[in-house]
Parts: C-alpha cells; structure tokens; sequence
C-alpha cells in the first residue's frame, strides 16, 4: 500500500510512467461501448441481497462445511424429487470427479485415498501436465500480485467493483489512483494532478464508489424514490460529462448506486426529471447543472463529494462564477469531500481552488516540478507550414504518421474546423456550433471507427479518451501550453505511443519556442513530407492491396497489359512502378516546401558572404540580377539564425531562373533541411497569452478573458 506520507509531497512521476508502461493496455474497451448492465434498481437489490446473505454467513470448519452440504442436497432431493435420468446423470458425473480426483491421486498431489478406476498412464499423465500448467498460471499470478504495490487486491476495493475491474482488464492501479485511493476513502479533499492518460477518472470513480459503500459514508448513503444525490462532477464539456458518466454508470451498477449525466443541448425536462427521481450521482457541465438548480430540479444540500474534473479549464472557461454558485449550494461545506483533478494546475488555480478545499486537503502532484508537463509517451513534432498549405499537407502527415490508426486534427475556430473537414477526404467536424445530438452522433462513429479524421476544436482537447488515436495535428500554435498538453494528450493513453505533430507559419515560431519551453516537450523540427517519404508508405499500401487482388483479374487483363509493356517503351520495372503509383492516387510527384509546405514550391538558401541583417537588404541583393515580377513570387522570407543568409520559397518552376541568373559574389542553394530561422514576432498582436501570468483579477491569476462572463471563447469551441 502506498505511503501516506509521501503523498503530500510532489511525487517523483519516474517510478509513475515505468508503472503505466507495465500497464499498457491492450486496447481497454470504449468507454462508449460498455456492455449494458442490470438496473440501478435490479443491481440495488442484489447487492443488499448480497449484504444479507454476506452477514448470515459465518465461518465454518471445513468439516461442518461439508456436512452443511451434504445435508443442504439431502434436504433439496426431498424437495424435488428428480426424474431418473437426470439422477443418472448426476452418478456418471460424480464417477468423472472422483476418476479426476483419482488421477491426482496418483501423482501424489491431493489425498491418500486408492481409486478403484485404472486409467491409460497416458492419459494420466496429460491431465497431471495440464494441472501443473494451471498451477503455475496461478501461482504467477498471485506472485505478480504479490511484487505489485499497486495490484487491485492490495486496496479496500469489493469484490463487486474488483470483478468490474477485472472485466474490463484492469489488474493494477496506475500510479495517481494508488497514491490518492486512501486519501478520498479516509475522508481527505484533494487536489490530483498526473499527466494526460494516466487514469485520474477511475482515481476519483473507484474510491467515492468504495467510500459511499463500504467505506466511512457507508451508513449514510441514503436509498429510495426521490434521495438527493450525494456525489456531484463537474466537467467542462458536453462530451465529457457523458464519459465520465459512462465510467460512473458501468462501476455504480456494480455498487448499486445510479448516474445521471446533465448538460446543455439536451432536454431540460427529461433531465429533471430524473434527477427528481432520485439519483446517486451527477455529472454534468456547470451550465446545465446550474440551471437545474435554479429550477429548483437539482439538490445538492446533501451532498458527500463534489468533484470537479480538468480544474483549471472550468475555472478558466468562464465556469467560474457558475462553479462559485453551484459549490455554494452544498448546506454544510465540513460535510462535503472536495476533489480536483486534472493534468495541468497553472499556480492560479491552486490558489482558486484553496477557496473550495478545506484547509488540510491532500496534495498529489505527479507531475510537480519536473520540467516536463505533457506526455512522456508522445513523439512530439513540429513542422512549418503556411495556413494556404494545411489541406494538402495534412493528407500526407496522416499517411506517414498515423500508422492507420485514429487522427484528431485541432483547428482554432469552428470556422476552420468545418472548413478543413470538408477539404480532407472522410474526415468529420466536431465544434460547438454541431447540434448536441449530431456531435455525439459524430463522436460516436468516430470511437467505432466508421471515419478515422476529426477535425475538432478545443471541445475535444480535453480529457477525451478514444482507443487508438495515434495522431494529433494541430494546425497552429494554440493560445497556452494548458492546450497543447490536453490536444496532445489525446494520444499515448495508457502506457500505449503516439505522435503529435504542431504545425505553425514559419513567421510565428516563436509561440512554438514558447510552448516548448512552458510544456518542457523537446520538439523534433521536422519538414513536410516529401514525396519520396509519402511514397515509402502510400507505395506499400497500394502494393499490399495489389497483392490482395484475385488471380481472376490475370486472364482478363494480361493482353492488356502485355500490349502497354509492348507500346510504352518502358522497362517492366517502371511500368509497375507508375501502377504502384496509380494505385496509390499519384499522377504525379509535386516539389513541396520545407519552409511553408506548399506544394509546388522550393525553398532556397541565399547566401551573400557576410552578414545579412535584414530582409530588405536581401531583397535588394534579388533585384540586382532579378526582374520585380520575379522578385514578387519570392514567399516567407526568413532570416537564417546565424545571420548567414536568407531562405525563401519560389515557385517550383522558377528555380533555375534564381539559380542561373544570380551574381558571383552570391550563392543560392536548394534546401534539403531547414536550417534554424530568426524570429520574426515577438507578439501576435492581442492573441498571446503567453507569460500573460500575474495581473490583478479576483483570482489572482490573470488570464485574460478567461474569467469573463459567458462560456467559452465566442466561436472558438
Ligand atoms: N489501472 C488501470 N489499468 C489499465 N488501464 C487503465 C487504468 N486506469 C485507467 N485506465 C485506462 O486509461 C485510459 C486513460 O484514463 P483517463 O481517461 O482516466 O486518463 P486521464 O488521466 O483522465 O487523462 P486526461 O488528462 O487526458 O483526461 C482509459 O482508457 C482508462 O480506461
């Protein structure tokens, strides 16, 4: 069992990941697609069944044991008489335990007792392997579970929960659930902080579950028609609320307690209604759940736990005063367990958040002071790109880095969402201005896989967790590292890898020194795909459909294709080559920038033997030996950072012009790699809130409009 004491401390997050990574998942099942389960009322029942029958049972030598038994059969046969077959039935099967039982005999493993039923040794010795085989099984097991700290039998977890867990292929607690598992069920507020994917919703589920069932809550949990709820969860999106509840459902039926998920966009009536009901838990989004409150549909006096999930965002997105309103509502604030997790707790917050917990709350922070915030699982990449080149890049960063797996693409507004999902063939848009029913119809078919693009905004940065997203794709730099760390975080769950590629226009890249720095992330610098690197995995798929194609097309086709051997001319390995090539959807190969990306561009490097210090001076040393018009087509000039040259991109057939015609005393060279640039802007104009700390709002936090009344960032989400 994890130490108590180290956990107020910052928790090294070493040990952390090593133990995730043990843990990778095997593809853990959807959370949107969880087998259905009994009633809340069928499970009630049972389980107080299960109490009942828990209490009557006392323990019993295992001679009266048996006797029990025996007598339990004796008394049932007198009850039913059973029909002669059935009893025959029942004779062979018992000779079949005790020809078992004789085997083990044999090999000296149970008993002393002779069997009178000889069987083939070969036989024997089969079944004795298959039972030394299931032993060890066993025993490898509970040797795993004895090493593991962190194994689900070594925490106060029923049984009831533990078969969920185990149904769902969770044997081990990751590490923000073990080190905060005591601390709720003990009665602690907390504030829980680990990095994206590591498990912080079954960190609050499991021991609120526990604590209201078994644990110190137990006795005043209350049952029946119309009991007010005693757990509340907070999130800051629709789509969250309803994962979260999903989690809450599938483990509280388990308990026999009920979930009940409240958030805009969905019927008001139907909603209070079943709230007025009587329900266990709410999870819902502050809007919703204050409304709720005000229609007097929502009672929360008697809440035990209030949770509230991605702290910083509700805070941050203009829930403020919503949230303020909603926790006020609890009658008596010592009653009442507050928990607040997420991956990132800016300073700001945890001062916020000293307002809603009490004085002695726990702090676990497994990210702490460690200089790297975002996922340690995540390739993190950055690549230029112009916003004009975005829609013929990105087909191609899909093709080489999503190993055909799910791809998030993030855009800053809904506007582009919608716009690049309609550029991208397949993919599907998820913003704010989607009706509530078509979003969770669209975020469905994307956890079921029927479309493998989202272009989404900000609503599907947070929290989020779908199996096998493996890359994400961030068209521009977004506002806060806060951002980048969650829209990052939506691949390399669980222990499992994935990629993360943040494009920006080459004259911003300061916000990505900035994110880098703020995220602790090492970004590899990395270019556009070019063709060959396009064609290395676009050639292998169409080679392997090509493969897949029946023998039946041969016959059909050979004259075909012998006459276009004969009348192209060309050598049988070309020939193939260009089908490959056909078959992939190139007709085709375009020169692609490394600067912006565009297609059917090249960047070139100017050099003039000494220092160039500023872009016009490089654009005079141009127009000594170029005509303006030409000089026209030149595009994000840049500043090598060494102050040796300029890099620029021109049309793909206007090269030669700048390579022939430029003076001696100049060199002008084709770019393979980019060399590092200069930064061209220090701010972009009323959009950084970058460093944008300090300032002297209520909250002492200072972000901007973050604390402005409304909910959201007008079109952003
Ligand atoms: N103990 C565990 N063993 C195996 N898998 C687990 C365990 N706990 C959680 N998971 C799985 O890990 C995944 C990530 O969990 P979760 O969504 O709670 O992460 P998170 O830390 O809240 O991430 P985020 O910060 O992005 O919201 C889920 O698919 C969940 O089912």
């Amino acid at each position: 069992m994890p130490s108590l004491a180290a956990v107020t401390a910052t928790i090294s997050p070493e040990p952390a990941m090593d133990s995730i990574k043990k843990h990778k998942k095997s593809k853990n099942p959807d959370p949107m697609e969880l087998e259905p389960t009994e009633s809340p009322v069928e499970s009630k029942k049972s389980s107080k069944k299960e109490k009942k029958s828990k209490k009557s049972i006392e323990p019993v030598e295992p001679e009266k044991e048996e006797e029990k038994k025996k007598s339990s059969k004796k008394s049932k046969k007198s009850i039913e008489p059973e029909e002669p077959e059935k009893e025959e039935k029942k004779s062979s099967s018992k000779k079949k335990k005790k020809r078992k039982a004789s085997s083990s005999d044999e090999d000296g493993e149970e008993g002393s007792e002779k069997s009178d039923i000889s069987t083939d040794p070969a036989v024997v010795e089969n079944e004795s392997s298959l039972k030394k085989q299931k032993l060890m099984e066993v025993m490898e097991v509970v040797e795993k579970e004895v090493e593991d700290p962190n194994a689900v039998s070594k925490f106060r977890i029923s049984e009831a929960l533990k078969a969920k867990l185990k149904a769902k292929g969770i044997h081990s607690l990751f590490p923000i659930q073990a080190m905060t598992f005591n601390l709720v069920m003990d009665g602690s507020d907390l504030v829980g902080r680990a990095r994206t994917g590591q498990g912080k919703t079954l960190a609050f589920v499991l021991p609120i579950l526990e604590a209201l069932t078994s644990g110190h809550l137990k006795s005043s949990t209350k049952t029946g028609y119309g009991r007010t709820p005693c757990v509340l969860v907070l999130l800051p999106t629709r789509e969250l609320a309803k994962q979260v509840h999903v989690d809450f459902e599938a483990y509280g039926q388990a308990v026999g307690l009920s979930a009940c998920c409240v958030y805009g966009g969905a019927s008001m009536r139907d909603q209070g209604n079943a709230v007025k009901r009587g329900v266990d838990i709410i999870v819902g989004t502050p809007g919703r759940v204050k409304d709720l409150i005000e229609r007097n549909s929502l009672d929360l006096k008697a809440l035990k736990f209030r949770v509230l999930d991605e702290a910083d965002e509700m805070l941050n997105m203009g829930f403020v005063d919503d949230v303020e309103f909603i926790l006020g509502k609890v009658a008596d604030v010592t009653k009442v367990q507050t928990l607040l997790f997420s991956a990132t707790l800016p300073d700001w917050v945890k001062k916020i958040s000293a307002r809603f917990l009490k004085p002695d709350k726990k702090t676990v922070d497994l990210v702490g002071n460690e200089k790297l915030k975002a996922s340690a699982s995540i390739r993190h990449l950055v690549m230029p790109c112009s916003s004009a080149a975005r829609s013929q890049l990105i087909p191609d960063i899909i093709r080489c880095y999503s190993s055909g797996g799910r791809t998030i693409i993030f855009t800053e507004t809904r506007e582009s969402a919608s716009q690049l999902s309609g550029l991208l063939p397949g993919a599907r848009a998820l913003h704010g201005d989607i009706m509530q029913a078509q979003r969770e119809v669209i975020l469905a078919g994307f956890r079921s896989g029927k479309f493998l693009v989202l272009v989404a905004t900000n609503v599907a940065a947070r929290g989020l967790d779908i199996n096998d997203v493996q890359l994400i794709i961030q068209c521009e730099p977004p506002r806060d590292v806060e951002a980048y760390i969650h829209r990052s975080g939506r691949t390399g769950r669980a222990g499992n890898t994935g990629v993360a590629v943040l494009l920006y226009e080459p004259r911003y890249s300061h916000s990505v020194f900035r994110i880098e720095r703020e995220s602790g992330v090492k970004f590899e610098h990395i270019s556009a795909p070019q063709a060959a690197d396009v064609a290395a995995s676009a050639g292998s798929e169409a080679a392997e459909a090509i493969c897949k194609v029946s023998d039946s097309v041969v016959p059909v086709f050979r004259q075909q294709a012998e006459e276009l051997l004969n009348s192209s001319g060309l050598p049988a390995l070309d020939l193939l080559a260009k089908a490959l090539a056909k078959a992939a959807g190139y007709t085709d190969i375009k020169k692609r920038s490394i600067l912006s990306s565009m297609d059917n561009h090249v960047t070139l490097l100017l050099q003039a033997g000494k220092t160039i210090y500023s872009p016009t001076f490089a654009f005079s040393i141009l127009r000594r030996f170029l005509p303006e018009e030409k000089i026209e087509a030149v595009k994000g000039l840049s500043l090598t950072a060494d102050g040796s040259g300029v890099v620029f991109d021109v049309p793909a057939d206007e090269v030669n012009l700048f390579l022939e015609g430029k003076e001696t005393s100049i060199t002008i060279e084709v770019l393979k790699k980019l060399p590092p640039l200069q930064e061209k802007e220090q701010s972009r104009g009323g959009r950084g809130r970058f460093g944008g700390g300090g300032g002297g709002n209520r909250f002492s936090g200072g972000r901007g409009g973050g604390f402005s009344k409304g909910r959201g960032f007008g079109r952003r989400n």
